[in-house]
């Protein structure tokens, strides 16, 4: 695995809105004990804050809020709320004060603004300005403004409205890629500017959404430009195209920190269990190839990459299955080569040379026409057979 050296290094929180920004799209709604086991899954894994949803939307997410807040043992939980006090009421009757982070959802652009909202800018600050003060008299102190559209927003209009939220007591300002719709060096040009107008110890982080697919890359554009956190989703689920990944952010902070000049204190291995209760929770199908929590991520049965990962798996991987809890799997199919039929012939006794090497090649691979894999069990106990003579042994397809 890539060693993490932490010195000089600066570590970026994660926070999970899985629960929240992942279930509000179409199809990913949990019910509130689906909710609360995810919740443990995703705190297990070392992330630093939990969305366990918007407790003033519904009765389902207030329970679920009130289940978490109470069972989390290393993360805080954070709820979503308007700019509205009866949301941060509910919010706060859901899960009191303790490790409790209100994200309260600001108005980052002109177009939400005037067709969205039908509000100025002056109204906007002074609305997050009552919220902000509103939850800091019911005594939360961890305030996170989220700034909706913040990337279609204007620099005048941004800068005054994190003035005001930060005067007002907010603690992380959250910058929202809300349409999905930067490309990652005005993503991280964006970040530098929020990094200046509101200096450490203020929180900044990004939320970035993948409708061009570049949900990942401008979140990591934004840890450079210094970002301290990143919100993300396991599965990428969310909102239209989704989040940024939580499982590929990891993979790069793990991969690549070094040379952004951050860690992650992240457990790599729990993600795919986790990634799998979502994905019964939700109904949501094996996707093949997705990182890290693909089906085939860790899987070949091309000849030339068999070939080179029987020698060492360095060749083909970047990413090493053991690192996320993943199995390497070579598959045997129509794509294969002898590499793999000389390794089967290897572990079955059999000379790995020759004649029978080419026999088992056209028997097994080139001769056949569809497009299956098979694993190597499988492959194995047929080859097997034909070693001892049953040639009524059953053929691949
Ligand atoms: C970028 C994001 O992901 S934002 C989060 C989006 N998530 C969700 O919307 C899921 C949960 N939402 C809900 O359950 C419902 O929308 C509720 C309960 C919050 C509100 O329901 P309703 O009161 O019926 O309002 P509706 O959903 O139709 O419209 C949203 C209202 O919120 C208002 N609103 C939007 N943003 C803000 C804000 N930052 N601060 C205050 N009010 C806001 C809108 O102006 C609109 O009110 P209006 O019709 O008086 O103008
Ligand atoms: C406001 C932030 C947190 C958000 O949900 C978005 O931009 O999509």
């Amino acid at each position: 695995m890539a060693e993490i050296e932490t010195p000089g290094l600066r570590r970026i929180s994660i926070f999970d809105t899985t629960l929240r920004d992942g279930e509000q799209a179409p199809g990913n709604g949990m019910l509130p004990d689906q909710k609360l086991r995810l919740g443990m899954l995703v705190d297990g894994l070392g992330v630093d804050i939990v969305e366990t949803g918007f407790p003033a939307s519904s009765p389902s997410d207030y329970k679920a809020t009130q289940a978490l807040s109470h069972q989390l043992t290393n993360a805080r939980f954070a709820t979503f709320v308007r700019a509205v006090r009866a949301d941060v009421d509910a919010a706060v009757q859901a899960g009191g004060v303790e490790k409790h982070q209100i994200q309260v959802l600001a108005t980052g652009s002109d177009i939400h603004l005037e067709h969205k909202r039908g509000v100025s800018r002056a109204d906007g600050e002074h609305e997050m300005a009552d919220t902000i003060k509103f939850a800091r008299s019911l005594g939360v102190t961890d305030i996170s403004v989220a700034v909706e559209d913040a990337t279609r927003g204007a620099d005048d209009l941004l800068h005054s409205l994190i003035d005001t939220v930060l005067e007002a007591g907010a603690t992380t300002i959250a910058i929202g890629d809300t349409c999905g719709c930067l490309l990652p060096d005005e993503f991280g040009a964006l970040i530098a500017k929020v990094r200046e107008w509101a200096p450490r110890p203020t929180v900044v982080a990004t939320h970035c959404h993948d409708d061009l697919g570049l949900a990942v890359a401008n979140s990591l554009a934004g840890v450079m430009a210094g970002a301290d956190e990143v919100q993300a989703t396991l599965g990428g689920i969310g909102e239209r195209a989704g989040n940024a990944s939580l499982e590929e952010i990891v993979a790069a902070l793990i991969y690549k920190g070094k040379s952004l000049g951050v860690y992650t204190t992240v457990r790599p291995d729990l993600l795919y269990p986790a990634y799998q209760v979502l994905a019964e929770a939700i109904g949501l199908p094996p996707l093949r190839n997705k990182a890290v929590v693909g089906v085939n991520s860790f899987a070949t049965q091309a000849g030339i990459h068999q070939a080179g990962i029987l020698r060492n798996p360095a060749t083909y991987e970047y990413l090493e299955p053991e690192v996320f809890g993943r199995q390497r799997q070579l598959m045997v199919g129509r794509h294969s080569g002898r590499a793999i039929i000389r390794y089967l012939l290897d572990q079955l006794g059999a000379s790995d040379e020759g004649a029978l090497v080419d026999q088992m090649y056209e028997e097994y691979v080139s001769g056949r026409e569809g497009g299956e894999c098979y694993d190597l069990d499988t492959v194995k106990a047929l080859m097997r057979e034909r070693l001892e003579g049953k040639d009524e042994a059953a053929a691949l397809r």
